[in-house]
């Protein structure tokens, strides 16, 4: 038997416009990440798309997608929407909120390229003083997850993988089986994770 859903990646947020590492800092979509959208909203409608489940993660830039998506494709708003951490993108660590050259000066040419072509050396943690640590780990959204022990600090590929698949193999693959329309709404590296599991079976 055959499945159908649809996964998308968030529309441009501010930081990408800035080419800076995102990761777990709630960066908004710009008015173009907006427009892509809505875009694809319209895109999905004229193909009569219809979706009874939605799933996104907890950062705005992938709800907003997904919402402005559903204003066109579902305006009666009977789909369900489900967020989860899992879907989030992947943690850059000490590298949150830095751009290229800053990364390269920071770290050196040599680990930047490790690091852009591994799948499990995760780049350095993120520490106490970090800028933006205390505005992500004691964010009031992540109250029923991650646990102290899950909730990431950095994050490798496989990593994000690892923390990823749960959520897809519980929640998201029986509800395929039981026939419902999905559409996820998330991130580069975590859709990469779900599609890489797909390629492997
Ligand atoms: C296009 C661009 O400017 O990418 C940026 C943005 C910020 C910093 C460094 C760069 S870069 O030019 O070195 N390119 C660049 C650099 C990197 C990555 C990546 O995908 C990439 O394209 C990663 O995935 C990546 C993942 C985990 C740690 C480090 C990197 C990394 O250092």
């Amino acid at each position: 038997k055959t499945y159908k859903i649809v996964m998308i990646r968030h529309g441009e947020s501010d930081w990408n416009k800035k080419n800076l590492f995102c990761g777990w800092y709630d960066a908004s979509l710009s008015s173009k990440g907006v427009e892509e959208a809505i875009s694809a909203g319209k895109t999905l409608k004229q193909r009569c798309y219809e979706f009874d489940v939605a799933h996104t993660s907890v950062l705005k830039r992938a709800e907003d997608t997904l919402c402005n998506i559903l204003n066109l494709v579902d305006p009666k708003n009977s789909c369900t929407v489900h967020k989860n951490w899992r879907l989030n993108e992947r943690h850059y660590g000490s590298l949150t909120g830095l751009n290229k050259s800053e990364t390269a000066k920071k770290y050196g040419e040599d680990k930047v390229k490790l690091w852009r072509r591994s799948f499990d050396i995760p780049p350095p943690p993120m520490e106490v003083d970090h800028p933006y640590y205390c505005h992500i780990k004691n964010d009031p959204r992540y109250v029923d997850g991650p646990s102290e022990c899950e909730f990431p600090t950095h994050e490798s590929l496989k990593m994000t993988i690892q923390r990823t698949l749960p959520y897809w193999d519980n929640v998201i693959v029986p509800q395929i089986k039981n026939g419902c329309r999905i559409i996820i709404a998330a991130h580069g590296n975590s859709l990469r994770g779900i599609i890489k599991h797909l390629d492997s079976e």
